[in-house]
């Protein structure tokens, strides 16, 4: 389950986004740059007006002193926020922050932001673990100069959270993300994705938020309608929207195909020595059928090829493979997680090892009686979970 934390400056903008279905209410102002902190009287009055309705986050900008910096978050998670973000230093002042803040990381639930466009020591996440934070968000300083994937590509980015999950740190990514970012970077299971630009009118951070814009985002991440309908929480709904069990809104589709072709890529692969610690050019062709919603011009009614080139180098990152029908078949699973894609057909060929080409091609289809049900994360969404729902 990922959760949709959305950025406000004032009571009118968390109003907004909570009418659109927001999880996660975030302090910040972006006037201030990528981390700007609100005032106390500014971030009071946002918590009272939420009510408890979603969990309250905000953001603290830290003096160079640590226990000045302590006493910074302390003052600011006594406004009654649920969490506290601030951006990590550089090393070695991030080692002597994450130290000084450990004592009160039992009672305060801190959220360290690492920023993607500044060489982030990733090392720093088990200092984290080790000091009790609840968990990191990989974000970018400095907006209007690239959007997340701009600076890490999807490979790094699922990295990034599955590191975060095997320490046991909630993961958020956030960073100028655009709508077709979402559905890209859901592929990543991170805990929380982050917004402010693409909630605001003309997607400029600084400007007023847009109730399209929020339902736009809130449309593409799955979790929505868990909360409209009330049932059981621990169901995973992207997949039970992509069997069309969630489907009012789209009475009418069509099945479109959406395709990459052609696509050629140094690949470590091959069960022979010789092929071993060296690459040799591979090509993918994949086909998707799709549910598409007639109709509409945005990401929602749509399946992106994103996808599927992302999903290849995901489980290229992942180092040697073998078989080309591992890659095949673990494409074609990716691939069908989408809740749009009804079928897939994934052909893998190496290029070198003969004047022509060989490979394998498959074909899998979505099976509607195998739906998932998991269990969700414990922190967070048990967080958005436990809110009284307005
Ligand atoms: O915490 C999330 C940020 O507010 C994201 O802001 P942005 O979407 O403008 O980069």
């Amino acid at each position: 389950m990922t959760l949709m934390l959305t950025s406000v400056a004032c009571v009118a903008e968390a109003e907004i986004v909570l009418s659109g279905g927001a999880d996660l209410i975030d302090c910040k102002d972006p006037a201030r740059g990528a981390l700007g902190a609100l005032p106390a009287p500014d971030i009071a009055a946002i918590v009272a007006a939420v009510g408890g309705r979603r969990p309250v986050s905000a953001v603290v900008e830290l003096p160079h002193d640590p226990a000045q910096a302590r006493e910074a978050i302390e003052r600011t998670a006594a406004l009654g926020v649920s969490f506290v973000k601030f951006a990590l230093p550089a090393t070695p002042d991030a080692e002597r922050l994450i130290a000084a803040l450990a004592p009160i990381a039992a009672t305060t639930r801190l959220v360290a932001v690492l920023f993607a466009d500044q060489g982030p020591d990733l090392d720093l996440l088990s200092r984290l673990v080790e000091a009790g934070f609840a968990g990191a968000l990989l974000d970018t300083a400095h907006k209007g100069k690239g959007r997340l994937i701009d600076h890490c590509d999807i490979g790094a980015l699922t990295a990034f959270v599955a590191r975060c999950h095997t320490l046991g740190l909630e993961a958020g990514l956030a960073g100028s993300l655009e709508s077709p970012d979402v559905p890209r970077l859901l592929v990543t299971k991170a805990d929380v994705l982050g917004f402010r630009g693409a909630l605001c009118v003309g997607r400029d951070r600084q400007a007023a938020v847009d109730p399209a814009a929020v339902a736009l985002i809130r449309d593409l991440i799955p979790g929505g309608p868990r909360a409209a309908v009330g049932v059981a929480a621990n169901v995973d709904w992207s997949l039970v929207v992509g069997r069309g069990f969630l489907d009012s809104r789209e009475r009418v589709r069509e099945i479109d195909h959406v395709f990459v072709r052609d696509l050629v890529i140094p690949v470590e692969i091959g069960a022979y020595d010789f092929e071993r610690g060296r690459s040799q050019r591979v090509r993918f062709n994949v086909d998707v059928d799709v549910t598409r919603a007639v109709g509409g011009d945005d990401m929602r009614t749509v399946f992106s090829y994103d996808v599927i080139m992302d999903a290849i180098r995901i489980i290229l990152a992942s180092g040697h493979i073998d078989m080309v029908e591992t890659i095949a078949e673990r494409l074609a699973e990716m691939v069908l997680r989408h809740e749009r894609a009804q079928a897939v057909s994934v052909q893998v060929e190496k290029l070198d090892v003969a004047p022509g080409s060989v490979g394998v091609r498959i074909r899998r289809e979505r099976q509607p009686e195998t739906a998932e049900v998991h269990q969700l994360l414990s922190g967070l969404a048990d967080a958005v979970d436990k809110q009284p729902k307005s």
